[in-house]
C-alpha cells in the first residue's frame, strides 16, 4: 500500500497495521534464479524489440503462431548429446507425466504442422516470439530463460528459403541501426560433414552426434574433440580430414577439397549468389567450422556474430529437412532460425543504439475539489472514447502533487475540472509544454 505525500509520488509503506506474526510470510521479492522481471522501463524496451520482430515478420509475409511453454519432455529428447538436452527444464507433473519447459520453439512448430497435416497448404511461413527455458547450473550465473523470435519456412527445399530468412534478420538489424560492420553471419552446410563422413563410410546414424561434438570445437580443447569423435566410432583418418575441412574459410578452397559434384558446394554457391541479389553479401561469410548445436540440422546452417568478438551468438538457424519425419510426419523440408532477446540488447548497449523510450500520456485529468470526482471521471471517459490516453487523478491531491505527476508521466495536457467552469459546461485545459491555458466546452473537448 502507498502512503501519499506531497512529493508527487507514493512511498511503499504500511497503511494498515502489520499482519499478525503467524500470518507473516516474508517472501523473497526477487524473481527465481536466472529469470527476469520486466518493470515498466524494461518492458518498454522489450515491447520495442518485439514490435520490430513482428514488423519484420509482417514485411516478409509471415503468419504469427504460438505454442504452450509446457510440452511433453519427449518432444525434446534426442540422443545426440546436445547441451539443450542436458539443460532441459523438465519435471513430472501431478498426473505423473514427464513434461518440460520448452528450450526452443522449433519442435513445437513441427508438432503443430504435423497435427494440422493436410489442412495446411505449403509453403508455410510462420513466426513466433516465445519464452524458452533451460536449467543451467547457476555456477556460470547465466540466464535460465529468454524470449526467442523464430521464423520458419516449411515446404521449400530450395536454398532460396534460407536466403530469405537471412534477409529478414538483416532487415531487422538494419531497422535497429546495426550495420555489417557490427554484425556478420558465418554460413556453412552440414552437407560438408555429411560428404566427408560418407567418404569414410561412417554410418548416417552417427551424423547428428558428430555434428554436436564438432559444434564444441571453439569451446573445448581439440584433443577432447578428437577423443569424443573416436569414442563415437569415427576413424582417426576421418577425424583428421574433418578437422582439416573445418578450418576452411573460403568456398573456392572448399570446392578444391570436396569437388563441385556434391550438394554442399552447390547449395552454398547458390546462397552466396542470392545474398548478392538480396543485397546483403557484405553481411555473410563462409566458415566451415559452423555446425550449430542442434542435432536436427541437415543442410545450410548460419550464425549471427558480433564482429567485436565480445558477445555470444546473436542468432542462429538452418535447414532441418528430417525433423518432421522423425516425429512421424511426412518428409517435409524446413528451415528456420532463433533470435534471442538478450544478446541483441547487450550489442545495442555497446553500440549506443538503445532507444529513448519514456512513458507518454496525453492527458492528466484532475478534479479541483472532492465534489467533482464524478465529473472528472466523465471527462476522462469522453477523452478515452476519443482514443486519448488519460491519467485520472484518483485521490484528493494538492495541485503541486498533480504538476509533479504530470511531469513524471510526460503528460501533454492538464485538464482541470473546477466548480465554476463545470457549472458552465466547461473545463480548463493547460498545455504543459507552453503553459498556454484556455477553457473549452465539454462537448468540444478532443
Ligand atoms: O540459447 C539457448 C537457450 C535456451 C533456453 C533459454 C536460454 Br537463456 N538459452
Amino acid at each position: 500500500s502507498l502512503t501519499p505525500n506531497a512529493t508527487g509520488g507514493g512511498r511503499i509503506g504500511a497503511l494498515s497495521p502489520a499482519p499478525a506474526t503467524d500470518d507473516l510470510q516474508k517472501v523473497d521479492v526477487n524473481p527465481p534464479k536466472g529469470t527476469r522481471d520486466f518493470p515498466p522501463e524494461d518492458m518498454r524496451l522489450r515491447n520495442w524489440l518485439f514490435y520490430n520482430f513482428k514488423e519484420v515478420s509482417r514485411l516478409f509475409g509471415f503468419e504469427e503462431v504460438d505454442f504452450p511453454v509446457l510440452e511433453t519432455e519427449a518432444l525434446f529428447i534426442r540422443k545426440a548429446g546436445e547441451e539443450i538436452r542436458d539443460q532441459l527444464y523438465c519435471f513430472e507433473d501431478r498426473g505423473n507425466r514427464r513434461v518440460a519447459l520448452r528450450p526452443e520453439l522449433t519442435p513445437s512448430l513441427a508438432r503443430l504442422v504435423i497435427q494440422k497435416g493436410k489442412s495446411l497448404s505449403l509453403p508455410l511461413k510462420w513466426f513466433a516470439v516465445g519464452q524458452c527455458w533451460r536449467y543451467e547450473r547457476m555456477t556460470r550465473g547465466r540466464r535460465r530463460e529468454h524470449y526467442q523470435w523464430n521464423m520458419d519456412i516449411i515446404g521449400v527445399p530450395e536454398v532460396t528459403a534460407e536466403a530469405e530468412l537471412i534477409s529478414s534478420i538483416v532487415t531487422f538489424l538494419k531497422r535497429l541501426g546495426i550495420t555489417a560492420s557490427d554484425v556478420g553471419f558465418k554460413v556453412s552446410s552440414r552437407k560438408v560433414l555429411q560428404e566427408v563422413l560418407r567418404r569414410y563410410s561412417i554410418p548416417e546414424s552417427l551424423f547428428g552426434k558428430v555434428c554436436i561434438i564438432i559444434d564444441k570445437i571453439e569451446k573445448i580443447p581439440v584433443d577432447d574433440i578428437k577423443n569424443e569423435l573416436k569414442s563415437a566410432g569415427v576413424s582417426e583418418e576421418a577425424i583428421e580430414q574433418l578437422l582439416q575441412i573445418l578450418s576452411i574459410k573460403s568456398l573456392t578452397k572448399l570446392e578444391e577439397v570436396l569437388g563441385d559434384a556434391g550438394e554442399a558446394v552447390a547449395d552454398l554457391k547458390q546462397l552466396f549468389s542470392l545474398a548478392d541479389k538480396f543485397g546483403y553479401s557484405e553481411w555473410i561469410q563462409f566458415d566451415a567450422s559452423i555446425v550449430r548445436g542442434l542435432a536436427y540440422y541437415t543442410g545450410i546452417v548460419f550464425e549471427g556474430f558480433d564482429r567485436g568478438g565480445k558477445l555470444r551468438a546473436i542468432c542462429g538457424g538452418g535447414r532441418y529437412d528430417r525433423l518432421l519425419s522423425t516425429f512421424g510426419g511426412d518428409d517435409i523440408p524446413a528451415c528456420g532460425f532463433g533470435f534471442g532477446d538478450a544478446v541483441i540488447v547487450e550489442l545495442l548497449k555497446e553500440k549506443g543504439l538503445l532507444p529513448e523510450l519514456s512513458l507518454q500520456v496525453e492527458n492528466i485529468v484532475c478534479a479541483l475539489d472532492p465534489g467533482l470526482k464524478e465529473a472528472a471521471a466523465t471527462v476522462a471517459t469522453i477523452l478515452r472514447v476519443k482514443g486519448q490516453s488519460v491519467d485520472l487523478v484518483l485521490e484528493n491531491k494538492p495541485l503541486k502533487w498533480v504538476f509533479k505527476r504530470a511531469a513524471r508521466i510526460n503528460a501533454n495536457r492538464l485538464i482541470l475540472v473546477g466548480d465554476s467552469e463545470w457549472q458552465r459546461g466547461m473545463v480548463s485545459v493547460k498545455v504543459l509544454s507552453s503553459g498556454e491555458q484556455h477553457e473549452i466546452k465539454l462537448d468540444e473537448l478532443e
